[in-house]
């Protein structure tokens, strides 16, 4: 053995299953719809989770919580969960399994009053006991694996990261994500990464660290601080579906690549439109649609060195049509008239 294969961190796998690389794609509501997530893992991502589905809603067949479970049809299928009963936890789990997920991903870290408020997301972290029952439930429903997202604790003051996660692990949990804040900092300040690390104390399966981690230089030192096996890049994504892949294979490889050019972009922002626009039918996917519009020109516009009026004037236009030929005539201009700032 080399040395330098004798210093690579092992393969990331949950369970049974490998993941590609070491860098994810965090669950995010309205954004890792189906396509985005099939666009990021096509371009690398190690894994991609879907948005949280209430589970309550998945098993009444609600028909938007069945779209936000959608497989992106490239990897492992992650469904994220949430819910605070374990009835409906463990029929939700039953649900996705057998509409395909590999593996199942428990919420307790969504720190939304509306989410909290209903004593799930990260209001669980305030009650251990009832968040294990929850967990047993789900793990018990399923034959897949099942990890779990959380945060640092509820406040400053109950900081239980550690001991949520070494009981979810001793009842079968197989990865555990945690997002560096607490759910009273919402996500104001820094992710703390060195907090995570008593997490990594406290189990053996798989940690992965999440929180403001937007480039590879911040990738390693999350991983360094905390001493996680992987990261989760969520907002960093966001009008870059390629940030993860390109993340991850730096950490295999220590090549830097360089960002998608202009054309590239335009292509991947023109294919996730068409791709939302058929999920969820023209006139939902057209508003859907409309943030991954926004972030892609807020990011071509950044490559380029575009004026912050020329990408008002093109966001006007862009966001506010309903005409999908004219979205993508209009795409193309911006990007032509980017491409000009770039070459000025
Ligand atoms: C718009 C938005 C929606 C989110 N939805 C979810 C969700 O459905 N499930 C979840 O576990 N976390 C959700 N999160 C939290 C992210 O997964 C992640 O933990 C958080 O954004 C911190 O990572 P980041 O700094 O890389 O964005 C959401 C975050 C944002 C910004």
């Amino acid at each position: 053995m080399t040395g330098l294969e004798s210093s690579r961190p092992k393969p990331l796998k949950i369970g049974e299953i490998a993941v590609a690389n070491r860098v994810l794609l965090a669950p995010m509501s309205g954004v890792t719809d189906a396509p985005f997530r099939r666009l990021s893992a096509a371009l690398g991502a190690g894994l991609v989770v879907s948005e949280m589905t209430a589970s309550d809603d998945l098993v009444n067949g609600k028909p938007m919580s069945r779209l936000r479970c959608e497989a992106a049809g490239i990897g492992p299928h992650v469904v994220q969960l949430a819910g605070c009963q374990t009835h409906w936890m463990s029929e939700g789990a039953k649900v996705a399994e057998a509409a395909g997920a590999d593996i199942i991903d428990i919420n307790m870290g969504c720190p939304a009053r509306h989410v909290t408020g209903g004593q799930s997301g990260s209001a669980l972290m305030r009650d251990l006991d009832h968040a294990l029952k929850l967990i047993e439930a789900t793990i018990a429903a399923v034959k897949v694996p099942v990890t779990l997202k959380m945060r640092l604790g509820w406040d400053d003051r109950s900081h239980n990261a550690p001991e949520l996660a070494r009981r979810a692990e001793a009842a079968g949990v197989q990865m555990i994500t945690v997002h560096g804040r607490t759910r009273c900092q919402f996500y104001k300040g820094e992710a703390d990464w060195g907090a995570v690390r008593a997490v990594k104390d406290a189990i053996t399966v798989p940690l992965v660290v999440n929180g403001d981690i937007t480039s590879f230089e911040k990738a390693v030192r999350a991983l360094e601080m905390s001493g996680a096996d992987a990261v989760m890049v969520g907002r960093g994504a966001q009008g870059q579906p390629w940030l993860p892949g390109q993340i991850g294979r730096q950490l295999e490889t220590g090549k830097a690549e360089s960002t998608p050019d202009l054309a590239e972009q335009l292509a991947h922002i023109r294919a996730l439109y068409d791709e939302v626009c058929r999920l969820y039918g023209l006139r939902v996917g057209l508003k859907h649609a409309r943030k991954h519009l926004g972030w892609a020109l807020e990011i071509a516009a950044q490559c380029s060195g575009a004026p912050a009026e020329k990408l008002k004037t093109w966001r006007q236009n862009i966001l506010t049509s309903e005409d999908p030929h004219r979205v993508h005539r209009s795409l193309q201009d911006a990007f032509d008239d980017f491409a000009w700032s770039a070459a000025a």
